[in-house]
């Protein structure tokens, strides 16, 4: 049986993920509700979260090499913001239309696992954010996410 690709490799590239979240930024930075939680996001940010989510998918670990990252530091970006039920469902509703318009793979499988992962990620970053310190130790590994309960991507007869 050949090998299961991470969702990474499933997904494509490094500029699948770039171009999903500079277009979905595009659309943040343009959201009645969300514009303004971003308005001050560094320059650095787009790239940070497509790194990051490229990276938990087991793709190339450039949040952690090339951007200095870990998990600690991006739970740490959200303390304090004080987001909320609203914000996050935004948030998803965004991220999933622009994953159609820029053609990201469509195969159940594949968006099974891609929504379970933000589903579980965003509601994670609304907790954290209403924290006032950092409940991750710096040494905590990243978190990596797989097929899950489908296991393995849609492949046609
Ligand atoms: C799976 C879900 C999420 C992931 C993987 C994620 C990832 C990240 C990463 C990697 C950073 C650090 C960026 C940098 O280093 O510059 C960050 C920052 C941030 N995130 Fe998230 N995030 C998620 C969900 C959310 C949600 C749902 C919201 C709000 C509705 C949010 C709001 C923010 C904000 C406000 C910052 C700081 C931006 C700044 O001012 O620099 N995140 N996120």
């Amino acid at each position: 049986m050949s090998k299961v690709p991470t969702l990474f490799e499933w997904a494509g590239n490094m500029e699948t993920f770039e171009t999903l979240f500079s277009r979905f930024y595009d659309k943040v930075l343009k959201d009645d509700l969300l514009g303004d939680v971003f308005r001050n996001m560094s320059p650095d940010h787009v790239q940070h979260v497509a790194h990051f989510v490229a990276e938990v998918f087991g793709g190339e670990k450039q949040y952690t090499n090339q951007d200095k990252g870990s998990h600690s530091s991006m739970i740490g970006k959200h303390i304090g913001k004080m987001l909320d039920e609203e914000k996050r469902q935004r948030w998803m509703q965004l991220l999933l239309v622009t994953a159609d318009e820029v053609g990201l793979k469509s195969d159940p499988e594949f968006r099974s696992a891609f929504v379970g992962y933000l589903e579980w990620g965003t509601r994670i970053a609304v907790i954290n954010s209403r924290l006032i310190n950092n409940p991750v130790d710096q040494q905590e590994p990243m978190p990596s996410w797989g097929w899950g309960e489908t296991g393995g991507p849609y492949i046609p007869e």
